[in-house]
């Protein structure tokens, strides 16, 4: 049986991983949080599995790599120079990096993209989340995984077009932009909004999250795809094969 690492291992996710791993046919290698020893977890594992902190990544990769252990990052949060060590990794063992392992959010990335290729730069595109009040980051990971699909689907890079931050004399609205919203409060899983706002009509492709659970059995799906898969960086769409 395939034995999973946890990092995080304390946390919501954490604790929601270990609990759906005997169900799901895989065994638990053990878990690590702040100031645990991330080269032991990597050796005894067969395949890593990150939410934790983006702090933590730099020394999990280097765990992982030493060990040449595959790993799934959902830690969310990243900056373009974790993004450039996750690239680095992925040279030398499996990495899957996403900021949603669920179902329902990999096949929504498409329809956005879809949506996005089908529609013209006047309708604009505005993505709005809400997240429970302890979350740290924002915009959320899938946000931004949205926000890239969408940018995917009109061939611009997001960077270029994302407009996170909007408060006093904003000026109007530029064309092709794209807006992100975040809302925190309660205990909300995780809920996802796209809205194509046109000339006279709007489209809204949306997520909820009901319950952590749906991200728990997304990321072990993913771990046990992951754990005989070559050096490379992996989404979540050849998982589940969408
Ligand atoms: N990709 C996806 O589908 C999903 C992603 N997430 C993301 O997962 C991450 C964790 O979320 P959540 O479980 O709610 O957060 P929590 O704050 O509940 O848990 C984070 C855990 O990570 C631990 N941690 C912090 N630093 C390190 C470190 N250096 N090494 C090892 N462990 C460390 C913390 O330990 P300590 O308390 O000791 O600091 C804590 O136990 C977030 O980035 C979140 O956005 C969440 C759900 C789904
Ligand atoms: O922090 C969370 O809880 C979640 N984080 C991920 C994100 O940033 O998108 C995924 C999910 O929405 C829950």
């Amino acid at each position: 049986m395939t034995a999973i690492g946890i990092i995080g291992s304390a946390g919501r996710m954490g604790q929601a991983l270990a609990s759906v791993v005997a169900d799901m046919g895989a065994t638990l290698a053990g878990g690590i949080d702040a100031g645990g020893d991330p080269a032991a977890i990597a050796a005894a594992a067969d395949v890593l599995v990150d939410f934790s902190a983006p702090s933590a990544l730099e020394t999990t990769l280097a765990a992982a790599i030493a060990a040449h252990t595959p790993i799934l990052v959902g830690t969310t949060g990243l900056s373009p120079a974790h993004h450039a060590m996750i690239d680095a990794a992925a040279a030398k063992i499996a990495v899957l990096q996403t900021g949603n392992v669920s179902l329902g959010v990999t096949l929504l990335a498409r329809l956005v993209r879809e949506a996005a290729a089908s529609l013209g730069n006047d309708w604009d595109i505005e993505i709005v989340e809400m997240h429970h009040r302890h979350k740290v980051d924002a915009p959320s990971g899938t946000a931004l995984l949205l926000g890239e699909a969408a940018a995917a689907g009109r061939g611009v890079p997001l960077r270029e077009v994302k407009v996170e931050d909007r408060a006093g004399l904003t000026g109007a609205r530029s064309e092709g932009t794209i807006g992100f919203a975040s809302l925190r409060g309660g205990s909300v899983a995780g809920d996802h909004q796209v809205i194509f706002a046109g000339p006279g009509e709007r489209i809204e492709l949306g997520h909820r999250a009901e319950d952590r659970a749906i991200f728990a059995r997304g990321a072990i799906t993913a771990a046990l795809w992951l754990a005989d898969k070559p050096a490379g960086r992996y989404q979540m769409s050849e998982v589940l094969g969408l």
